[in-house]
């Protein structure tokens, strides 16, 4: 049920849990069907991990139900917040561990992406363990002399989860402690080429008390375990991160049972470049936001606009910076700290992003610049820039999700918005800008659920987030990160004496 794994870049040895992670415990398989993991910066395979079964679905399903009636609903708003902060203490001294199982199992550069996922997780699980007591308290309505309502926001019962592999650890972080804040017990499915690292971390949860059965994680395949939870008629809600076309499966499947869904699907977003802006910082931030992750971020600034009398200094400076801060580094290791740019997740979505970058490059004929030389090993995208790009192209249109950054020219502000908003996504968009009404006309204007100033993703765990049109239903952190788990009851008090 474990393996003794090395990471020896970090002079790391550690025991894997392989198993399904059920009321507390690793199990087998009920099919013992295995799932190999490959380290996408070698292509090598990392161990085998254990893939749940539609009936192993159901026993996740059964423990969470049980949990939930005799021990969870039953445990008081405050100590389910003690639990979480005794997890974010565990989590803290274990942060190393984990961003480097999620370096290894992910590619993500270590000292630049995995260690801020962590420190990113660790603020997210103190803030969840502060909301539990604060978020999840109902109102009193006075409504005559006799009468009065009062509301309890009651959580779901039994929660279903799904996420990518594109921040394993975070985007499990993002649901399972608000989840667990709101009074849900959860049965969660990583995506199968990241599930080492929540394995992992199902440990510290009951390392920190949680009782058995309270969080449930079951690695498997989408159309198995995955569909198996939306369809569930013990399920309560389904939470998803993923593309757009699993999501609105997803949303089919949970009709069947009529079941609360949260989603969180892809994006397209558009980064405007304005002439007042200070070119320097609109640089910094958009490459940051193209090229973090390697460009694997549902929030990517993918789409540059920049008005046309800055547009050339703005390449310029745009192409300079990509090529000295955005790299693979001398030896190609995510593990190294010159390393800012990893491989892509699997042979998959390097296939999917080449062929968008040979789209381009050959049937579109578009001006293309990349930087760096190919890696004759793992699933390496040098950082790419297309410039002059056409509204119709379908680079514009299409999430290409890699480090693909596609720059156009705009007019005015009217022009701006029109093409920022034409795009069937609406999930985040990014402003430069130094006049202060420009900004928040932008912001007013802008069909998307996030908006950033003079930057561009950097996310804040306390603020809410999610998207317009099809980047999602609901929204995840802050307040409504708590408010995605419960439901309201009216309680209808009549204290009139006849
Ligand atoms: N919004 C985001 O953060 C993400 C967006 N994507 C987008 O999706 C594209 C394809 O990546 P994929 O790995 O194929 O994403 P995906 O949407 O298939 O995978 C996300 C999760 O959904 C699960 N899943 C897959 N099929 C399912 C089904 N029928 N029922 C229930 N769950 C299912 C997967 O096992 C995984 O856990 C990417 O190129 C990117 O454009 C991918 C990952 C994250
Ligand atoms: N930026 C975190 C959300 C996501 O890309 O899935």
């Amino acid at each position: 049920m474990f393996e003794t794994l090395n990471i020896p870049q970090k002079n790391l040895k550690y025991e894997q849990p392989l198993g399904l992670f059920i009321n507390n415990e690793f199990v087998v398989s009920s099919d013992n069907s295995k799932i190999e993991t490959v380290n996408p910066a070698t292509g090598e395979k990392i161990t085998a991990f254990h893939a749940a079964s539609k009936s192993d679905v159901d026993k996740a399903v059964k423990a969470a139900r049980e949990a939930y009636e005799t021990k969870w609903s039953k445990t008081s708003a405050e100590e389910r917040g003690i639990l979480l902060a005794k997890l974010c203490d565990l989590i803290e001294q274990e942060k190393h561990l984990l961003a480097a199982i999620e370096t290894l199992d992910s590619g993500k550069p270590y000292e630049s992406n995995a260690l801020a996922d962590l420190e990113q997780i660790i603020q997210c699980t103190r803030y969840f363990a502060g909301a539990a007591d604060k978020y999840t308290k109902g109102e009193m309505i006075p409504l005559t002399h006799d009468k009065y309502a009062y509301t309890i926001k009651s959580p779901y019962g039994v929660v279903a989860q799904v996420i990518p592999w594109n921040y394993p650890l975070a985007m499990a972080s993002w649901k399972i402690q608000s989840c667990l804040a709101a009074g849900n017990t959860i049965i969660i499915k990583p995506a199968e080429n990241t599930s080492l690292s929540l394995l992992y971390l199902a440990q510290l949860f009951k390392k920190a008390g949680f009782p058995a059965g309270v969080l449930n994680v079951v690695p498997g395949y989408g159309d198995v375990v995955g569909s198996e939870l939306a369809t569930h008629p013990d399920v309560d809600k389904i939470a998803f991160t993923g593309s757009t076309a699993v999501g609105q499966k997803i949303m089919q499947m949970a009709s069947s049972t009529l079941k609360a869904v949260t989603l969180e699907c892809g994006g397209k977003s558009p980064a405007v470049v304005f002439e007042d802006a200070n070119l320097d910082e609109a640089v910094k931030w958009t490459a940051a936001g193209i090229f973090y992750n390697s460009g694997q971020n549902c929030t990517a600034n993918s789409r540059i606009y920049v008005q046309e009398s800055v547009y050339d200094k703005f390449l310029e400076k745009f192409t300079q910076f990509t090529e000295s801060e955005w790299n693979f580094g001398a030896s190609c290791d995510p593990f190294e700290e010159a390393c800012k740019v990893g491989p892509l997740i699997s042979q998959t979505q390097y296939d999917r992003v080449t062929g968008f970058i040979n789209h381009g490059k050959e049937v579109e004929k578009l001006n293309i610049k990349q930087m760096g030389k190919p890696v004759d090993k793992g699933y390496f995208v040098p950082p790419t820039i297309f410039t002059d790009v056409p509204q119709t192209s379908k680079l514009v249109r299409d999430e290409i999700f890699g480090p693909v950054a596609i720059v156009a020219k705009f007019k005015d502000y009217d022009e701006a918005m029109k093409l920022s908003n034409d795009t069937s996504y609406g999930l985040a968009s990014a402003v430069f800008t130094e006049d202060i009404r420009k900004a928040h006309q932008f912001a007013r204007d802008i069909k998307a659920g996030t908006c950033w100033v003079n930057s561009s993703n950097d996310e804040e765990v306390s603020v809410p987030f999610g998207g317009f049109k099809m980047s999602g239903i609901g929204r995840e952190l802050g307040q409504s990160g708590v408010d995605a788990y419960v439901q309201t009851k009216a309680v209808h008090m009549n204290i009139s004496k006849l």
